[in-house]
């Protein structure tokens, strides 16, 4: 059941309604329900009871730490792509020994601390890279854990900005080339080969994409076996899909068990790498309506949140679920709903049929996963504060930044 319910024509969260929150928090704010972090991640975990495997939480969809640690609790691991995530990951409670560490880009700043702290894995995404974690081992005096990202050339069917399997992207190692590039790393000292791993893109809605990554690895897999390389683990990544519109994208227990069929007979352990499943649905963003204009063309909501807040729709063209927080028995009327940036492209929703007044809230749903984490400081706007509720209680987990904070790192030149 979603987290998010109207009662009386009015929108909870949880058990508290959203109202109540904008009053005390202000707007914009993005408000989270823990229930559905924590459903939404047993579902995997109860879907893979009986096989080895690791959930790695792929922190780039949400990195509050209050959330990170709710996961580490319920065992999970993480999937990073920078430094910074890993300390934050640290920060929260989190182990360093369930960390795997994708990314095209590994700093020696990054692959240093990560060897330092102990990570599960890096996922390697290419050959360069496999001689800096090499070099960076040796001076260290330790064996790196790696894995090679494979790029399988699958079609994810999903929006190109967010495709990452196919031949043309800039993520992993070609399949063609992985066997002798393996070879390659079997022969560094300073490495141990634990898996293979592979992520061909986020919001996918069918299985077939996945399936087809998966076969390709496990030949893969058989000739690296044949070539005296023991693959212990399959990192099969994140890219679960999640209902904004209409989508009817399949759950983690249709996905994992068609993978588990897959495996019958094989000593592989297993590693995923879900981000948006996990969050997605479990946050909305509430905003408050400043204007309404309406001109000869078009009826604009021009609210308090913008493309800084929230950057889906002005990047991907997403189409998230807009909705007023208190619902009210009148004549709609078509809106596009725009934020305050001087951007043509700030836009949260266009052409919604929707009954608004001014000083009203609205809410965005479906904002948990790529949310907050990718807004900016646009137009000098202070990114918003973060909730998370709990049954009938209310946290506050990232205070609203202050203006003087946006330049509290800047410098005047000497006079
Ligand atoms: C390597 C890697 N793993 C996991 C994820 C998480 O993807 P999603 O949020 O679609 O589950 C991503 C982002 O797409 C990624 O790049
Ligand atoms: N930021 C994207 C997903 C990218 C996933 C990162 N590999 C989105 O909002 O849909």
């Amino acid at each position: 059941m979603s987290a998010f319910t109207y009662q009386a024509n009015q929108l909870y969260a949880e058990n508290v309604p959203v109202i109540a929150i904008a009053d005390q928090f202000g707007t914009p704010t993005y408000i989270y329900s823990k229930k559905h972090i924590v459903e939404q991640f047993k579902s995997y975990q109860d879907s893979l009871q009986g096989t080895t495997n690791l959930i790695c939480y792929a922190v780039k969809a949400n990195s509050n730490i209050a959330i990170l640690n709710i996961l580490a609790e319920l065992g999970a691991g993480f999937d990073i792509v920078s430094r910074g995530e890993l300390e934050r990951v640290l920060a929260a409670g989190g182990k360093a020994n369930k960390v795997v560490f994708s990314g095209v880009g590994k700093s020696f700043d990054d692959i240093t601390r990560a060897l330092e702290v102990g990570v599960y894995c890096f996922n390697v995404e290419s050959v360069n890279e496999l001689d800096r974690i090499q070099s960076i081992a040796e001076k260290m005096g330790k064996k790196a854990p790696i894995s090679l990202r494979i790029n399988p050339d699958v079609d994810a069917k999903t929006h190109p900005y967010i495709s990452t399997g196919l031949k043309e992207n800039k993520f992993g190692i070609d399949i063609a080339q992985a066997e002798r590039i393996y070879e390659y790393a079997a022969t560094l000292q300073n490495l141990d080969i634990k898996g293979i791993d592979c992520h061909i893109g986020s919001q996918l809605t069918t299985l077939d994409p996945f399936l087809d990554a998966l076969d390709r690895l496990l030949v893969l897999t058989d000739k690296l076996t044949q070539k005296g390389i023991t693959i212990e683990h399959l990192d099969l990544g994140g890219g679960l899909g999640v209902c904004y519109n209409d989508e009817k994208p399949p759950v983690a227990q249709e996905y994992i068990q068609a993978v588990r069929e897959r495996l019958v007979g094989r000593d592989l352990s297993l590693l995923f790498e879900p981000g948006r499943y996990i969050v997605a649905n479990a946050g909305i963003l509430v905003t408050r309506v400043e204007y309404l204009k309406d001109t000869v063309h078009k009826n604009f909501a021009i609210v308090d949140a913008a493309m800084n807040d929230l950057i889906r729709p002005a990047l991907y063209e997403a189409w998230m679920n807009i909705q007023p927080v208190i619902q009210k028995q009148e004549q709609p009327k078509q809106y596009d709903i725009v934020g305050p940036i001087c951007e043509t492209g700030d836009f949260l929703g266009k052409d919604r049929s929707l009954i608004i007044n001014k000083g009203d809230l609205l809410a965005i749903f479906s904002a948990g996963a790529y949310g907050f984490a990718m807004s900016s400081n646009y137009n000098s706007r202070a990114r918003a504060a973060e909730v998370i509720v709990d049954g009938n209680k209310v946290h506050l987990i990232r205070d609203r930044e202050t203006l003087a904070s946006l330049y509290a790192n800047e410098h005047l030149l000497p006079h």
